[in-house]
């Protein structure tokens, strides 16, 4: 079994008297999309904020690339190459789609900036941008306004963004949501050659997207993971259908 790049031992997280991570265990191994699903209020997000460092565990620790991170905030986790996308908030609307993608660029070139605008300015940033807008289909909106394109649209600048950072691993937090059928299998397809790039940890509750795409399956139920195993060994299994999957399996 290759050594996994993130893991996570015995993790929790109590707000007030909720027990919203419950002495969470799971790893995420090179090559491979491991997907965490459950019901709403389960506590998903919250795992995956502890991840990306915005907020910390009671207890528990969590290994990226071969080093314990528990005590690094987000923005030393993502400089690690733990990249958290999806977030409407990582992008900057008045910023043109290709002025994202080579801020993104800029942070992982070594190069210190204080202001934006000699970043702008740097033409060897625009070759490698618009390389990653190409990869994920959008080369043809490279000039528009980030605030100007489309709900998918934007998907796929965070997703060119993230891929600028070039991570070691990806937390992906319901990136179909929003999205129309179209779209999700667009994404699905992108997110299927993704996974050679860096491993993918996979909140989504679009069960279609999960089934085609996960390695591994985490079910996660009041906190705690009750389940984790292939696609069939978590359609099948009797616990996971009672909490979450009912007949959708
Ligand atoms: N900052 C907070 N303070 C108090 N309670 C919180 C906080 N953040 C989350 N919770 C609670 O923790 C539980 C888990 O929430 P979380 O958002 O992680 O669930 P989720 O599985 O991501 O849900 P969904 O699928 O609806 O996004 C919920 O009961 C939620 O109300």
């Amino acid at each position: 079994m290759p050594d996994a790049i993130l893991s996570l031992s015995n993790i929790t997280k109590q707000f007030g008297s909720l027990l919203a991570s419950d002495d969470v265990t799971l790893d995420l191994r090179p090559g491979e999309i491991h997907a965490l699903i459950g019901p709403n209020g389960a506590g998903k997000s919250t795992l995956i904020k502890q991840i990306a460092g915005e907020i910390q565990s009671d207890s528990g620790n969590i290994h990226f690339d071969g080093q314990l991170i528990n005590e690094f905030d987000a923005v030393a986790r993502s400089r690690m190459g733990l990249a958290r996308t999806f977030q409407v908030s990582s992008l900057m609307p008045e910023f043109s789609v290709l002025q994202n993608v080579m801020l993104a660029r800029q942070s992982v070139s070594g190069k210190v900036f204080r202001f934006f605008r000699p970043v702008l300015g740097d033409k060897s940033l625009v070759e490698p941008a618009m390389a990653q807008l190409e990869r994920v289909g959008l080369a043809d909106r490279a000039q528009m306004r980030a605030a100007d394109i489309s709900h998918g649209e934007r998907r796929q600048l965070e997703m060119a963004v993230a891929l600028a950072l070039e991570p070691k691993a990806f937390l992906l937090d319901e990136p179909m949501a929003g999205m129309g059928p179209e779209g999700s299998k667009r994404l699905t397809g992108f997110l299927d050659g993704l996974r050679a790039q860096a491993p993918i940890l996979l909140v989504e509750h679009d069960m279609d997207a999960v089934f085609a795409l996960a390695d591994r399956i985490s079910v996660l139920v009041y906190g705690r993971i009750i389940a984790t195993g292939t696609v069939d060994e978590i359609r099948g299994n009797e616990d996971v259908k009672r909490a979450y999957l009912g007949e959708e399996a």
